[in-house]
């Protein structure tokens, strides 16, 4: 099957450093909903695994967070589009637990929902953590330059990483 998988902040919608707590902060990047859209129209299954400490940090709830991810499935339904499983971590740093990126947990959980192999699956993120995630597991470590990205991008990258623009150019680079 054609899987992509995408981090969220930093990759679909812009990142904070006081954390995306509402869904009025959830602002989506220009051209991601768009990206999304168009890979799903030509058969590309689109999921997401996204850190979310901001829930055990006490910054928002649940409640929260299915809204931004109700808005997200709804922009990208309006352009034609459906997407995949989205899979967070609700843990904080100190939580031990083994879905937190860099940990490859939730990339396991996306593989495992579609019952396929993650061997060389792109994933597309914006901070380090993405792209050691990525590696644990086999996948593709890409690295987009928005959110996190060119902070990122000024540390030693791991090897093979590819590096694009945005989710847009990721988007043209898979549909030909
Ligand atoms: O990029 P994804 O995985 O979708 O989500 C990242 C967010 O959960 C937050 O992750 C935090 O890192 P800590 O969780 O505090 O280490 C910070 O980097 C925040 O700026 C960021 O909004
Ligand atoms: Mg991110
Ligand atoms: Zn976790």
């Amino acid at each position: 099957m054609k899987l992509l998988i995408l981090d969220r902040d930093g990759v679909i919608n812009y990142d904070s450093d006081a954390y995306i707590k509402s869904l009025d902060e959830w602002i989506p990047l220009p051209g991601a909903v768009e990206a999304i859209a168009r890979l799903s129209r030509a058969g590309w299954t689109v999921a997401v695994a996204t850190n979310q400490s901001g829930l055990a940090r006490g910054y928002y709830d649940q409640t929260a967070l299915e809204a931004m991810h109700a808005r997200l499935r709804q922009l990208v339904a309006e352009q034609g589009g459906e997407l995949g499983l989205i899979v967070h971590c609700p843990h904080g740093p100190d939580d031990g637990c083994d879905c937190r990126k860099p940990k490859p947990g939730m990339l396991r959980q996306i593989a495992t929902h579609y019952d396929t192999s993650l061997a060389g699956v792109w994933f597309v993120g914006d901070s380090g953590g993405d792209l050691k995630a990525a590696l644990a597991v086999g996948c593709q470590p890409v690295l987009v330059k928005t959110g996190k990205g060119l902070l990122t991008l000024a540390q030693p990258l791991p090897a093979g990483t590819l590096v694009f623009d945005d989710l847009a150019a990721v988007a043209s680079q898979l549909i030909h």
